[in-house]
């Protein structure tokens, strides 16, 4: 069984220039099976929502592994991310969230501002993010378990 990544990237207007980046940086990764890319592109002008609801459900339904979204803050399209279930989705803009949004929350969803953070900034926290896999023997998971046990998902 491959151990690549299957991701899915996703960004609204506000999102769409570091999205476009981080999209070319993941194909070219060689931790990463494929990048489905949900929106928006360049004349399309989807709602934060729409798309980050999208990226979520392709997790949930088990066709993707993670997700990377942008938005102005990484705000709004974690909110929404959240709102599927079984979806654990985070806003990180440093290094050590970012492994511990995988290694203690097992987050399949990974979010970025691109108001809020610099490009290179995000690149980088975009590529340590790939490297980090959930342990499920950790101490973490039995926490991680509380949570999937409130919303009654156990898939993902
Ligand atoms: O969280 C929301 C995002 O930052 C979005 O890109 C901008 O939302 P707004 O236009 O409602 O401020």
């Amino acid at each position: 069984m491959s151990t690549k990544l299957r991701l899915v990237i996703g960004s609204d207007d506000a999102g769409f220039e570091y999205k476009e980046a981080l999209k070319a940086d993941l194909e070219a990764s060689e931790l990463v099976e494929s990048v489905t890319d949900v929106g928006v592109d360049a004349v399309s002008h989807t709602p934060y929502p729409s798309v980050a609801i999208a990226a979520a459900e392709l997790i949930a339904a088990g066709k993707a592994d993670r997700a990377l979204l942008v938005c102005g803050t990484g705000l709004g399209v974690a909110i929404a991310a959240n709102k599927v279930p079984g979806i654990r989705a985070v806003t990180a803009h440093d290094s050590f969230s970012v492994e511990r949004a995988v290694l203690s929350n097992n987050a399949q969803v990974l979010t970025f501002g691109q108001r809020v953070v610099g490009l290179e900034l995000a690149r980088r926290l975009a590529k340590e993010w790939l490297t980090y896999t959930f342990d499920e023997s950790s101490a973490s998971a039995e926490k991680v378990t509380l949570i999937k046990d409130y919303e009654g998902v156990t898939s993902c």
